[in-house]
Formats: structure tokens, C-alpha cells, sequence
């Protein structure tokens, strides 16, 4: 069984290469033969979605003027001022509209060549101002990956920022809370920065940026104007940014980009403070987000989504809660939570769930996945109620694990984390596990349909 890890080299990477999706990224590659280093694409992690590799050695060699093509190509078909007009004709037409997938087309005349497209038609006025709602969500896990929150989680999330007194919301990746800003809080502004070029057909130029995430690209330079003078709104004043990036992307670039949208404000503003940060992710990614943002402590708030089996809140009747939590740098003190399921802890000075107990022994409300925690005093520390004292590991573990197969005293080889192994590190995307059950023979995983993914994570959750 051969080993890989795939590490980012950090740096400046605006001087890279670039793909349709922006400058690419420098990875290594370790494995027993050595190492590759090797520029990829920043938002697609399966080759199929961006084919562009290039070893290190080989920059000034690669065919850059078919790769130019590509990118002109990319974006050919996007004039979202045009998009825009477009929209309001299609508001005020009381023709069908229709919107289709296939050709990124909204329209509201009678055209016979989508046919046999994918089209969404009798768009109502309400659907053309919450394109979230009708646009059929790309579940690529390995590039979007959209889960959309419930409306009950817009409605916190917004809650929490109005008492925070916040009033210029930048969404990264949130659709659902701008659209919620734009169509009920006239008080409130909002900016959606997103990949998913579909909204420029429901969006006006000043209130959208096609935007790469995982590098800090703006597929046009007049979106980063846009995005620069939205940062300046009131001085600074007021201004939130909430993302809630696809599950799997790396912390890493990820945190590299917010930080850089940090200095932008400070230095646009002319001012020391940081930019309040909500970041949405899974709780048990808490150790990489304080590694790369030391500032962020995570809530216990758990955000509920209408289209992910796995995310869903017990709210909604499912038996483990959703795994998705808020990490933020504002002090978690200010941020006051629905008190018909968290209430505040005195000791810890936060908003927490209810079934998360404080113990005294670790000083702290210890639970991290929604369940109460039990603590055990030869492992002194707190651990997952269904788990036993293991007299061979020496520790507590899951009942009816394996002794001895898992190395509790090394990390995980990938995520760094203790407790489980490489093979079932709910963060490694398949390709870069060990070759198991269910490989085809060249070694490529198998390819399974959206329902299977999901109970394998909800598999993941429970081992965790
Ligand atoms: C997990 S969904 C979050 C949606 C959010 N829960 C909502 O309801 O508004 C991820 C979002 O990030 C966007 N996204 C995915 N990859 C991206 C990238 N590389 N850069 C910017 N946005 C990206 C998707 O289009 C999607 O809107
Ligand atoms: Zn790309
Ligand atoms: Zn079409
Ligand atoms: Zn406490
Ligand atoms: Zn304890
Ligand atoms: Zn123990
Ligand atoms: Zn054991």
C-alpha cells in the first residue's frame, strides 16, 4: 500500500500559471517514489473538471496560448451588464420564463432548441429574487458542492448579525443570506461573491462577483472594483463576511484568501480593527481553521440545511444533530443563540447547546458533535458518550473497535488529527486514500451515486 499527502506550497500565487479558474495552485506531492511539485487547479480537485497540470520544471514550457484560449473561452458568454437588462425585461414580461441550465440562459420567448434541456419554466417574480431556490443545486462534491441552509438558519444567522449591529454583509458562497438580505432587509446591504456564474442572470453587477474562493480570483476585474468599493461602505463600518465554502476544500487556501480580503479592509478603511469573520464548517475541522486562524473559536450553533441528509438538524427529527458550526473572530460571548435550544455558560462566558454540559474536571462545555460528552478520569479529559475505556489502548474508543489498528498516538496522516486513520479521514477526498474496498483496479474509486456519498458520511459522523 503506497502513501500520498498532498501539501500546498504557500506563497504568492498570483505569479502562477493560470487556468480558466485563475492562478493555479503549487502543490507537492509525497510519496515513497519522492516528491512531484506541480501547479493544478484551485477550485476543481477531480482532474475532469480542470485538466490543467503542469510540473514545477516545466512553467515557461507548458502550451500557455491554448490554456489563454481556454480561459477567453471560459468566460465568453458572460456580459453581465447585458444579464442584467435582460432580467428586468423578463421581470416585467408576463410571458412564461424559464430559465435553462444548459445554456445559463434566462428567458421569457419561446425557444424550441432547449427542449430537451434542463429547464426550470412558470418562474414566478418571488423565484427570479431567490434564484437559490430554483436553481438545481451542482452537487459536484469536488468542485461546488451547493447545500443550501434552511430558512430557519438564514433567520439566526441574520438575527445574530443585526444584534451585532451589522449592516454590509459580504457573502462568500451564501446565496441564501444575501438573497434574504436583498428581499427583506432594506436596512441591511449585501454582496455575494460565488463561482457559480448562473447568478448573473438574477443579479445586478453591483451586488455580484463571479469569484474563485480557493485563490481570491475575480473572473473580471471590474467585479474586483466593485468588491473593493463595497469593502468601503461606511468606512468599514458595519461590515460582516460570512462564507460557507464546499466541505473538503483546504483550510489553507482558503484561510489565505480571507486573510487577504482582511488587509484589503484594513488598508482600504485606513483601519487596525479585522473584519468580523463567520466561517461555516464542519466541527471537526475545528483543530485546521485555529491552526491557520488563530483569532477563530468555533460556536456551538448548529446550521441546519434543506438539502443535505447529513447537515440537517434535529429540529428536524434527525438523531444527530447537524455537524455544521459557525467559526468566527468575534468573541463568542457577543454572539447570543436561540435560547429554546443553547443557553449561556457563566464559567465559559458563551452561548452553548443545551445538552452540552459544563464539566468542572476540564473546565469547560466539552462537547463538540451535539451530544453530551462524559468524562473519564484515566484519559482525563471528556470524551463521546458511547465510548468505553479500553484497557489495551489505553484509552477511551468507539465499542467494538479493533485494538491496536488505530495508532492513537500518531496523527492521522492526512488531517493531523488523532483518532482515526488516513483511510477514513472524513476530509480526504477518495483519490488521495489508500487503494481499499470498492477501487476499481487502475486504482480509481468507483464512482457512487449522491445518495450512497451521503450515507457514507453519515457513517463517517457516527464513527467520529
Ligand atoms: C456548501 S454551498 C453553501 C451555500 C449556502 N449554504 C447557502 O445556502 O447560501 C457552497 C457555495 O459555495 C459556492 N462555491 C463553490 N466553490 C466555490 C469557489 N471555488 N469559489 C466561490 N464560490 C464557490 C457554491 O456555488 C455554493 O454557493
Ligand atoms: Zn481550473
Ligand atoms: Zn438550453
Ligand atoms: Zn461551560
Ligand atoms: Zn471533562
Ligand atoms: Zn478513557
Ligand atoms: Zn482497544
Amino acid at each position: 500500500m503506497s502513501k500520498t499527502s498532498t501539501d500546498v506550497v504557500v506563497g504568492d500565487i498570483d505569479n502562477n500559471p493560470h487556468c480558466p479558474h485563475g492562478p493555479t495552485v503549487l502543490f507537492s506531492k509525497a510519496s515513497q517514489e519522492g516528491v512531484t511539485r506541480y501547479f493544478a487547479c484551485s477550485a476543481c480537485r477531480d482532474r475532469k473538471n480542470c485538466k490543467f497540470y503542469v510540473l514545477e520544471d516545466q512553467r515557461d514550457k507548458y502550451n500557455k496560448a491554448a490554456w489563454d484560449k481556454e480561459i477567453a473561452n471560459f468566460k465568453k458568454d458572460v456580459h453581465h451588464r447585458q444579464m442584467y437588462i435582460n432580467y428586468h425585461k423578463t421581470l416585467q414580461s408576463s410571458s412564461v420564463r424559464w430559465f435553462c441550465n444548459n445554456c445559463n440562459k434566462l428567458s421569457c420567448e419561446e425557444e424550441p432548441k432547449h427542449l430537451s434541456h434542463s429547464v426550470v419554466k412558470y418562474l414566478s417574480l418571488s423565484d427570479l429574487e431567490h434564484p437559490s431556490k430554483i436553481l438545481p443545486p451542482l452537487d459536484d462534491s469536488k468542485k461546488e458542492a451547493q447545500y443550501h441552509f434552511s430558512d430557519l438558519s438564514v433567520r439566526d444567522i441574520l438575527r445574530i448579525f443585526m444584534r451585532l449591529g451589522y449592516r454590509n454583509v459580504i457573502c462568500i458562497g451564501a446565496p441564501r443570506i444575501h438573497e434574504c438580505i436583498k428581499n427583506n432587509h432594506p436596512n441591511l446591504s449585501s454582496i455575494l461573491l460565488d463561482i457559480d456564474k448562473r447568478y448573473h442572470n438574477f443579479s445586478s453587477p453591483l451586488e455580484y462577483c463571479w469569484y474563485n474562493m480557493f485563490n481570491h480570483h475575480f473572473f473580471f476585474t471590474e467585479a474586483k472594483d466593485v468588491f473593493e468599493t463595497f469593502l468601503q461602505t461606511d468606512r468599514g463600518k458595519g461590515m460582516v463576511l460570512i462564507t460557507d465554502p464546499p466541505f473538503g476544500g483546504r483550510t489553507e487556501m482558503l484561510s489565505a484568501t480571507f486573510k487577504r480580503i482582511n488587509e484589503d479592509y484594513k488598508r482600504l478603511n485606513k483601519t487596525e480593527s479585522n473584519l468580523p469573520m463567520f466561517w461555516i464548517y464542519p466541527y471537526f475541522m475545528e483543530p485546521q481553521i485555529v491552526n491557520y486562524m488563530p483569532d477563530f473559536a468555533m460556536s456551538d450553533y448548529k446550521v441546519d440545511y434543506e438539502n443535505h441528509c447529513s447537515f440537517q438538524n434535529s429540529r428536524r427529527g434527525k438523531i444527530q444533530g447537524s455537524p455544521i458550526r459557525i467559526f468566527t473572530n468575534v468573541n463568542l460571548s457577543l454572539i447570543e443563540l436561540p435560547p429554546n435550544e443553547y443557553r449561556f455558560c457563566n464559567k465559559c462566558s458563551k452561548w452553548v447547546g443545551k445538552e452540552n454540559k459544563h464539566c468542572d474536571s476540564c473546565g469547560a462545555c466539552t462537547s463538540k458533535n451535539g451530544e453530551t460528552y462524559v468524562h473519564c478520569y484515566l484519559c482525563n479529559r471528556c470524551v463521546k458518550p458511547a465510548w468505553v475505556h479500553c484497557q489495551q489502548c489505553n484509552r477511551c474508543a468507539q465499542l467494538g473497535h479493533t485494538c491496536s489498528t488505530i495508532n492513537f498516538s500518531k496523527d492521522c496522516f492526512y488531517c493531523k488529527e488523532r483518532g482515526h486513520k488516513q483511510a477514513d479521514c472524513p476530509l480526504l477526498s477518495s483519490d488521495k486514500k489508500p487503494v481499499k474496498k470498492g477501487t476499481t483496479k487502475s486504482g480509481k474509486q468507483k464512482k457512487r451515486k449522491p445518495s450512497e456519498r451521503c450515507n457514507k458520511l453519515k457513517k463517517k459522523l457516527k464513527q467520529q
